[in-house]
């Protein structure tokens, strides 16, 4: 992991961004292209607390961090930013308000490989590993919540919601982006999908339909039909895998807490 003074920014130039939780599925910034791989040494945790988008100050979220684990890698999706825009709003939505601290790792696209490759941004056919900066939430922040047993955990995120929505349907979106872009996602990540099925669970046992965790529409189906069962299938319309359509899906909301200007 190397640290942000030994290389500040230049806002003037291109630089990869890696999301591992809601910029994944919620960048929220421009980026001139995006790509699915992996960061090696760390594993995702819902350890960070927030009250800025998905608690509040008397009911914190949780949100993800990365935590170091020699032997794992965290898939995501990595940014190419270029707009002056990008990194100060990030720096905003991540730091000020998120607590988390920049770092920089390599990236490995999902078709890498160590040949040699001459793209000037680094992806190709066969895309050598990339520079990405990233940002992770350290126990030492005001946020910091720490480890607690999964079931607690789910506990926590299915009775939490904040100005950018309920708390599970953080969880929910990420889970779904992940089975739907990453290779055998549940292997590589098998307490997110634990955690999601909890999640599902505890939503159903209380009848809370997933249109309003999700904040969506009520699907057309059950208006019609007043004792219409429990709407336990997310209406997750088919995703093209070429270029993400799946957050051209999402309902458009932007964070209230931070707008890219
Ligand atoms: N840094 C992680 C986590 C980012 C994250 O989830 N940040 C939260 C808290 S600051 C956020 O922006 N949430 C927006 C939302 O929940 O819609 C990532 O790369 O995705």
């Amino acid at each position: 992991m190397e640290h942000p003074d030994s290389n500040p920014e230049d806002l003037n130039s291109s630089i990869w961004v890696f999301g591992y939780g809601s910029l994944c599925w919620h960048p929220g910034f421009d980026y001139d292209k995006s790509t699915t791989g992996y960061v090696k040494g760390y594993t995702r945790k819902f350890w960070q607390g927030n009250d800025q988008h998905r608690g509040t100050r008397d009911n914190p979220g949780r949100v993800a961090t990365l935590v170091q684990e020699p032997e794992s890698i965290v898939w995501g999706r990595a940014f190419l930013v270029s707009g002056k825009s990008a990194v100060p709003y990030l720096h905003t939505r991540e730091g000020t308000l998120g607590g988390y601290k920049t770092s920089f790792e390599q990236f490995y696209p999902k078709d890498h490989s160590d040949q040699s490759s001459s793209s000037e941004d680094g992806l190709s056919e066969t895309s050598q590993p990339i520079r990405t900066m990233m940002f992770i939430a350290c126990p030492t922040n005001s946020m910091w919540l720490g480890e607690a047993p999964l079931h607690e955990i789910a506990n926590q995120i299915v009775s939490c919601k904040g100005p950018s929505g309920h708390n599970a349907e953080y969880v929910l979106r990420l889970a779904i982006f992940m089975r739907e872009n990453i290779p055998d996602a549940h292997v590589h990540d098998p307490e997110l999908f634990t955690l999601e099925i909890m999640i599902r669970s505890r939503l159903k046992e209380k009848k809370i339909p997933l249109h309003v965790i999700m904040g969506e529409e009520a699907p057309s189906d059950s208006t019609s039909n007043a004792s219409s069962s429990y709407q336990d299938d997310l209406d997750v319309r088919p995703v093209s895998r070429r270029s993400f359509d799946f957050t051209a899906r999402l309902p458009n909301k932007n964070l209230r807490c931070v707008n890219i200007n």
